[in-house]
């Protein structure tokens, strides 16, 4: 377990595996800590220097001042991985992770070498509808939200599962003010240009049942950077946890691949 401090608040991070194998960066979503990764990290083939950290507010890190822009949480990663001499990374980005992703392979190319859009676009969903998320969960917390966002989150099947309730934890113990101020960065972010400009080999893919992020979205920011497509069937916004080993085999496979 470790930390560090960006700004006046401490960030809390992972790095494993061996210093000598390819560096693995993992970024998650909304609402999610680095736990969203375990049962992904488990099945991975392969041998990564994995790095993993919690954004503001999320998992054990500190929630931020002010509200935040998906720059600055890429500056988090970039600052990370300059500390560490962490180059080469193959990035792995869910939903505002995979926003995260993009904008560091446009703004540090130098740090990346490959990049997986997983249930993620270049844009995502529109001002009007991340204002009306944020007011909500100003006025009644995350808990008033938690239904909708599950529902997204996982397939009926899933929903019925033990582990449903400890992501239904993990979900509504975020801090409300670092969860909206995620918010604010996927409202006030659209990255298709810069995404469009990217040349590094990317990978894209999208649960079937996706209600956040749905297929058709992903498909259009993969069409803009020519990256190749995935459907993961049966699976919501979130196949890393539903599909460990079919989303792990996929990935390892595409990035020793290129
Ligand atoms: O809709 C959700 O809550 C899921 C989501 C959207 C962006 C993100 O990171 O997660």
């Amino acid at each position: 377990m470790h930390s560090f401090d960006r700004m006046g608040r401490k960030v809390h991070y992972r790095l494993d595996g061996p210093e000598d194998a390819p560096v693995l960066v993992l970024s998650n979503s909304l609402g999610t800590d680095l736990r969203v990764w375990d049962a992904f990290l488990a099945a991975l083939p392969g041998q990564w220097r994995v790095l993993r950290l919690d954004k503001p507010g999320h998992g054990l890190s500190d929630a931020p001042a002010a509200d935040l822009t998906i720059a600055e949480l890429a500056e988090d990663i970039a600052a990370l991985c300059d500390a560490y001499g962490l180059r080469d990374l193959n990035f792995v980005g869910l939903s505002i992770g995979g926003m995260i992703g993009q904008e560091l392979a446009a703004t540090r190319p130098d740090l990346m070498r490959a990049l997986v859009l997983m249930d993620t676009a270049a844009k995502i969903g529109t001002p009007e509808m991340w204002t009306t998320r944020i007011n909500a969960i100003r006025e009644n917390g995350i808990v008033s939200l938690e239904a909708a966002i599950l529902e997204r989150w996982f397939v009926p099947a899933f929903r019925k599962t033990d582990q449903f309730a400890l992501w239904r934890n993990m979900l509504i113990r975020t801090d409300d003010f670092g969860y909206t101020a995620c918010c604010a960065a996927i409202a006030a972010a659209d990255l298709t240009e810069s995404t469009r400009a990217l040349t590094l080999p990317v990978m894209a893919m999208a649960g079937d049942q996706d209600g956040s992020t749905p297929p058709d979205l992903v498909r259009a920011t993969a069409a803009l950077c020519n990256a190749e497509f995935h459907l993961i069937e049966n699976a919501g916004h979130l196949p890393c946890v539903e599909h460990p080993k079919h989303t792990a085999e996929l990935i390892a496979a595409f990035f020793n691949r290129i």
